[in-house]
């Protein structure tokens, strides 16, 4: 078999797009602009091409863009102060604190400032608590992706056996949460789980957010399965740096029925599910309907 690839590209493509077209109604029909604040501490080079990617792509949707541009040595008290002119902001809908910070900033501290109505990165205690227990809630970004892809792949993921390798809060454990609200048989699989490629085999779909480079090999993945791939991983190969995931992806597209390939898969929807949780943010902020389908 060889796998159909999931292009992820594409398909954020089309998710800007439905955010576009909603936006221009949402100001043609109420006057109102969605407006997304990006808080960016330090220079991780990294962060900064995801920052200017966001800002870049905010504007393109029609939506107003706030980039806050901080110093590494920012205090606690300073990003604080900053977040909470943020919240009370009613030109802001959405607000995301770019990760990782630097290491004397409290992650969770931070994250927890933000209004759960604002947090549109669903990481805000309140928006965790409400994923785990089945109610209306901002939702992780990549994860979220992911299950578009799913979804639009399979239709009904209802009765299907998933394993989420990784358990980290970003990813894992939101992703878990979102098969088991579609239905699945989820199992969480980690880098202490016995046997992982005997769990990961029995999995119709398998998500890997594990962060180890080709981990995941061709012959842990059951004949005909869906594997998303999630890593981002930078490595020397020949010489040449070059961005691979957490799959083996020549041996895993061999067996698999469809996979996402990195680049060009999970990565690309992370954006456009920010742009669409800004857009639900500012609808439900103004008690007005949410867009269909870029909810989960
Ligand atoms: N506050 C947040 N911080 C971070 C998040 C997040 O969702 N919220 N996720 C990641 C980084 N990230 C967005 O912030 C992100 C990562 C990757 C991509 C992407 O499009 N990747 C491309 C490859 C790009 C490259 O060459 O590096 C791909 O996979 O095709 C977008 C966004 C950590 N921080």
């Amino acid at each position: 078999m060889v796998a159909q690839v999931i292009d992820g590209k594409a398909f954020a493509a089309t998710v800007r797009g439905q955010v576009a077209d909603h936006v221009a109604r949402l100001k043609e029909e109420h006057g109102i602009t969605p407006g997304l604040a990006v808080v960016l501490v330090g220079e991780d080079p990294a962060s900064q091409v995801y920052v200017r990617s966001k800002g870049k792509q905010t504007v393109e949707v029609g939506m107003n863009s706030y980039e806050h541009k901080l110093d590494a040595d920012t205090s606690e008290a300073e990003l604080l102060a900053l977040i909470d002119k943020l919240n009370n902001d009613p030109a802001v809908h959405g607000i995301l604190v770019q990760l990782p910070l630097p290491k004397h900033l409290n992650e969770d501290l931070v994250i927890n400032a933000i209004d759960p109505a604002k947090d549109v990165d669903g990481f805000h205690i309140s928006n965790v608590g409400l994923l785990g227990t089945g109610q209306k809630s901002m939702v992780p970004c990549t994860p979220l992706g992911c299950l578009m892809m799913l979804r639009d792949h399979h239709g009904s993921l209802s009765g299907m056996d998933a394993v989420v390798i990784g358990r980290s809060n970003i990813v894992g454990k939101p992703m878990a949460q979102l098969l088991l609200g579609d239905s699945c048989t989820v199992t969480i699989a980690h880098s202490r789980t016995r046997n992982l490629p005997e769990v990961v085999r029995r999995a119709d779909i398998v998500v890997a957010a594990v962060g180890r480079p080709e981990m995941v090999q061709g012959d842990w993945i059951k004949e005909g399965a869906t594997v998303i791939d999630v890593g981002i991983n930078r490595i020397e190969r020949d010489g040449k740096k070059v961005l691979v995931g957490d799959v083996h992806y020549e041996s895993a597209a061999a067996v698999a029925g469809a996979i996402t390939p990195v680049p060009g898969g999970v990565g690309p929807m992370t954006i456009a599910c920010l742009l669409a949780n800004t857009l639900t943010a500012c609808c439900r902020s103004h008690g007005l309907p949410e867009p269909e389908g870029l909810t989960a």
